[in-house]
């Protein structure tokens, strides 16, 4: 029996909560917008093939790929509570763009986890998956942060506890906001845009950092559209990574200039996003973007809502 998970993109950070708050991506018009990952069945060596738009880009070698190291982990762990499983025969559908900011090795991580504890009958609950999920993504961005495993796997805005038993807990959030997003078709390496921030921060911009979270999350559960849109502001990273994004600043312009209630980089880009309250105005600095801030033909844009559902698994009997 083959099954199959979806993953979908997401953004890092949401400008406000550097490694610590990320929410999934549904674009409104039903395109998808995240990898695939099918377990056909298990075999004697692990197998991988290769298919999507943007499968040319990955590692030729299968065993440089992420989702081979899901299968490694995924087994070490089942071996670790005395429980062996042979390889398997396995798809990437690799639809994100690698380097993009929309949580690109996430999504295959996730993708590949959940559809190898679905195809073994879920042997890893769902916060051991989530952790082994950090680790994977730590692997590759050089620190673990959960920001895109989480609301790729659970869906919706989250924000990270970290705490012994809890990864991250779901904040409501307003389902009418518009998350409009540009990919500009250039590479950023997250472990380099990671690299170029100042290892420590002034008192000030640290207070700005705590109050802006704190107020926000007030902010959602008071119901409090303006409040909580005010105080999407990146103190942290933006002023440094702004300068690997060409056309950033004319692009928050025009956002702005369409009544956006807040814009910023997705991850460590160069995606960026903008919020908006009407589907006009979304689709306006859709359309804006697409035509100034792509750089070549691998770029696109999207209005979005949030992806309440993560990670989907579908099985193929
Ligand atoms: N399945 C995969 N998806 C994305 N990246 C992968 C995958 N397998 C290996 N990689 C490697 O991991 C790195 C991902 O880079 P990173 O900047 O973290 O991307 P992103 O920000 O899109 O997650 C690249 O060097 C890429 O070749
Ligand atoms: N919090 C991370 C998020 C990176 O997201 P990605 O989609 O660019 O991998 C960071 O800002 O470094």
């Amino acid at each position: 029996m083959a099954v199959t998970a979806y993953a979908p993109a997401s953004t890092g950070n949401v400008s406000l909560g550097f490694d610590i708050l990320g929410l999934a991506l549904k674009p409104t018009n039903g395109a998808l917008l995240g990898d695939r990952v099918t377990i056909f069945a298990t075999a004697d060596e692990f197998e991988l093939s290769l298919a999507g738009r943007f499968a040319n880009k990955l590692p030729s070698d299968a065993k440089q790929n992420i989702v081979y190291d899901c299968f490694v982990g995924f087994q070490a762990e089942l071996a670790a509570q005395g429980k062996a499983i042979p390889a398997v025969n396995m798809q990437l559908e690799k639809n994100l763009p690698i380097g993009s900011g929309l949580g690109s090795s996430a999504s295959s991580i996730v993708a590949a986890l959940a559809a190898l504890n679905a195809f073994f009958e879920y042997p890893l609950d769902k916060e051991t998956l989530l952790r082994l999920m950090g680790k994977l993504e730590g692997q590759i961005s050089g620190s673990i942060h959960y920001d895109n495993v989480a609301p790729c796997y659970l869906g919706g805005l989250q924000l990270m506890v970290e705490s012994e038993d809890k990864v991250s807990i779901t904040l409501p959030c307003f389902d009418d906001w518009y998350w409009t997003i540009c990919y500009s078709g250039a590479s950023v390496s997250t472990a380099a845009a990671r690299d170029i921030l100042p290892k420590e921060y002034s008192t000030k911009t640290t207070i700005d950092f705590g109050r802006q979270l704190a107020v926000f999350t007030h902010a959602l559960y008071a119901g409090d559209k303006p409040l909580a849109a005010s105080m999407i502001k990146d103190v942290l990273a933006e002023p440094y990574r702004k300068s690997l994004l060409a056309g950033f600043d004319d692009a928050r312009a025009y956002a702005e200039s369409q009544g956006a209630l807040a814009f910023g980089i997705s991850g460590s880009g160069p995606t960026v996003f903008a919020v908006s309250e009407s589907a006009e105005a979304a689709e306006n600095i859709r359309a804006w973007l697409q035509d100034n801030y792509c750089q070549n033909e691998f770029g696109f844009s999207h209005v979005c809502k949030i992806d309440n559902d993560g990670t989907a698994i579908t099985e193929d009997k």
